[in-house]
């Protein structure tokens, strides 16, 4: 199927040696915009997704940061979560819970974790209708630009396949143009049920940091950010990210050694 060209957005690339200098920079910028985005509109949505993110956000919750940051103004939500128990070691929240939220004071009424009682499709419809509510109470803006909800920052990984969020290459969630979140049960990456933002959520954010640490994401850097072919016929869907403000990808020496 054929994808609209993405927009262009701004984008910068930092290339650090090592995974921690990446730690440190990814919890920097985090805490920066934080405190622009506080200034500016009160609060500070963030959007985390699960895998290696949670670790590299280890430095957030350290001095200075922990005690620096305004944390009682942000909200917190996922862009794609396994449909399995909140306890469920498989869990984006439970991942987020024990490496991130359980050492910071985020309200936990600020913080919207998935309901673990649907199916997949009853998952994504709820989160969906959860953020249409919050739009309603102006809580999350829309985009003018889109008329999907805008979210602050999203902190985004990315698997070797290019997978962002749970929009893998060959699956059709990756092409929805409507929905504002959808839902998948045959992810190739298990767990197989899942939800996930659509790329029109994805795109519709002020900010988005794609942080990509590790040898076994080389190549899929290179061809995302270094101009090698694609090897199908659609480009990766890491190479739809285009937020409405600013783009940055974070590599240590590793991911970025083939570009
Ligand atoms: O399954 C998932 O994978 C991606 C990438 O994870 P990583 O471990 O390669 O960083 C992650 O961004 C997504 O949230 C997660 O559900």
């Amino acid at each position: 199927m054929a994808l609209a060209t993405p927009k262009k957005c701004k984008s910068q690339v930092l290339k650090f040696d090592y995974e921690e200098d990446v730690a440190i920079a990814v919890a920097k910028y985090t805490a920066d915009l934080s405190e622009k985005y506080v200034k500016e509109k009160g609060s500070f949505s963030v959007v985390l997704s699960g895998g290696t993110l949670i670790e590299t956000l280890r430095k957030l919750v350290e001095s200075p940061y922990k005690d620096s940051v305004d944390w009682s103004k942000w909200l917190i939500f996922w862009v794609d979560e396994r449909v399995v128990p909140l306890d469920d070691d498989d869990s984006n929240y439970k991942l987020a819970y024990d490496g991130f939220l359980s050492k910071v004071p985020i309200s936990p009424s600020n913080i919207y974790a998935i309901n673990d009682k649907f199916s997949p499709e009853g998952a994504a419809d709820e989160y969906e209708a959860r953020l249409k509510h919050l739009v309603k109470r102006k809580i999350i803006p829309i985009s003018d630009a889109t008329g999907f909800p805008k979210f602050d920052l999203m902190l985004l990984g990315m698997g070797p396949d290019g997978h962002v969020a749970s929009l893998f290459p060959t699956h059709h969630q990756r092409y929805e143009k409507k929905r504002w979140v959808t839902f998948i049960t045959d992810s190739p990456k298990p767990p197989p049920p899942r939800i996930t933002y659509t790329f029109p959520v994805i795109n519709s954010a002020s900010e988005i940091a794609m942080v990509v640490t590790g040898a076994e994401l080389a190549n899929t850097v290179k061809i995302a950010l270094g101009g090698e072919p694609c090897p199908g016929p659609s480009p990766l869907p890491c190479m739809e990210v285009s937020p409405e403000e600013e783009l940055t990808w974070f590599l240590d020496k590793d991911a970025a050694s083939k570009l």
